[in-house]
């Protein structure tokens, strides 16, 4: 692993390509904003050619004076280019399909007639004055010799910045992907830094970026909450967890911004994220169970590989159906009623959760609705420590 990575992220031009979602440009230059007050380096800001609304989006991100470089995605045709010139883009993500089936069946062009496009629309990007990262779309179901030679021919030392190798539909493994990069970084000139671009079809893309960064990838893309096309991208959050606490990898964004980013970019794209959502979702740091909770209140460690405190949260404890007096006694001596219970006297408080929730009722609910119900008694509410504080006031009152 390297020591460092640099973290590009594309929600706002991946992440707003998720079917029936698109921000306000208002929108976009908040979360731009916020992007780069965490620390990510470079934005994959839109697709300027696309709308008049993402040329204005990315002028605002640099009328905000962000420190983000902020980056546009563009086809290397002419008009793509100067939509990314007026949007005042500092980079351009130049793309082109690379396997032959995208080339011949979708574009109807040779490797050959793609190569010269290719190498046109460097020219023309940087003609333009623009940074330039190549993006190799498909590369995961492309010759490994058609590769090459657009290495050759189009990632050339100061003209090219980045080269990104694109899991377009998802289908790499990780020891395919690490063979990729490892394949491509052999040819490719070593001031050029490889990127991974990775989507979520089979659930591996975050596997896949972190092979990536094994076989020599020294920059990632990601999407906040993991959104974009089809199963979505790899997810920022993910990434940065397992690149900081697996492998001591250095990014310079700053954790406890995660939260604050996936619920903006739930509010903004209404795609909500379930609890159970890897470092950001609302059950990760709560415990219920009582063998486990009995476990934690003795050593954090038992079940906790994921510091809260990295993305600034704090741990919870949920008194559910699931509990065990461990964490009763610990509400009482939390909440200054008691500090030392009998076993009858826990005992009868735990009795009193479990039947609380027992009592629930669900009928009149569809299998969905109830579904819901459950997810939201969990997430949410288990049940008040104060049932537990109040039952025991009863108790208390009763025995004297
Ligand atoms: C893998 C990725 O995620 S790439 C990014 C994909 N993102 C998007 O498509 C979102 C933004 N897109 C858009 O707003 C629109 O598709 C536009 C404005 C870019 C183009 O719209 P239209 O001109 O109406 O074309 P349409 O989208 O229907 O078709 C795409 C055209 O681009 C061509 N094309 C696709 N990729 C490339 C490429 N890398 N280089 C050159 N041409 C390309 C296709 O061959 C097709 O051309 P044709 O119309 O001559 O057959
Ligand atoms: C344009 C590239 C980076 C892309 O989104 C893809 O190939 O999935």
């Amino acid at each position: 692993m390297p020591a460092a990575v640099d973290v590009i992220d594309c929600t706002l031009r991946d992440g707003e390509q998720t079917p029936g979602v698109w921000f306000t440009v208002a929108e976009k230059v908040e979360l731009a904003t916020l992007l780069s007050e965490a620390g990510v380096l470079v934005l994959d800001a839109g697709f300027p050619a696309s709308s008049g609304a993402d040329v204005e989006a990315l002028q605002g991100m640099r009328q905000a004076g962000i420190a983000a470089a902020v980056g546009a995605t563009a086809r290397p045709v002419q008009q793509d280019i100067a939509a990314a010139r007026k949007a005042q883009a500092d980079e351009v993500f130049l793309f082109m399909p690379t396997s032959d089936l995208r080339l011949r069946e979708t574009l109807g062009i040779t490797r050959d007639q793609a190569a010269r496009i290719m190498r046109a629309g460097v020219d023309e990007v940087l003609g333009n004055g623009m940074g330039l990262n190549i993006v190799f779309e498909d590369a995961t179901r492309a010759s490994p010799e058609h590769m090459a030679r657009l290495v050759d021919e189009v990632c050339l030392p100061g003209e090219v910045s980045r080269l990104i190798l694109a899991d377009s539909v998802g289908c790499a493994h990780p020891g395919s992907m690490r063979a990729l990069v490892r394949t491509l970084a052999e040819r490719l000139d070593p001031a050029i830094d490889i990127c991974a671009h990775t989507h979520n079809d089979y659930g591996l893309a975050t596997a896949n970026t972190l092979a990536a960064v094994e076989g020599g990838a020294r920059a990632i893309t990601c999407t906040v909450n993991g959104i974009g096309e089809r199963a979505g991208n790899a997810d920022l959050a993910e990434c940065l967890a397992s690149l900081t606490h697996l492998h001591g990898v250095e990014h310079g964004v700053d954790a406890t911004a995660l939260p604050r980013l996936s619920r903006l970019v739930e509010r903004i794209s209404g795609i909500h994220m379930a609890a159970t959502k890897p470092v950001t979702g609302g059950n990760v740091y709560r415990h219920e169970s009582g063998l486990h909770v009995d476990s934690m209140l003795k050593d954090v460690r038992s079940y906790e590989v994921l510091p809260p405190s990295w993305v600034g949260a704090e741990r919870g404890y949920v008194l559910g159906k699931h509990s065990g007096t461990s964490l009763v006694r610990e509400v009482l001596r939390r909440t200054g009623t008691a500090t030392d219970v009998d076993d009858d006297t826990a005992r009868r408080l735990l009795d009193t959760v479990k039947s609380t929730v027992d009592g629930w009722d669900k009928s009149g609910h569809d299998a969905a609705h109830a579904a819901k119900e459950r997810f939201v008694a969990t997430a949410l509410a288990g049940v008040s420590p104060d049932v537990v504080v109040a039952e025991y006031h009863r108790i208390a009152g009763a025995q004297s």
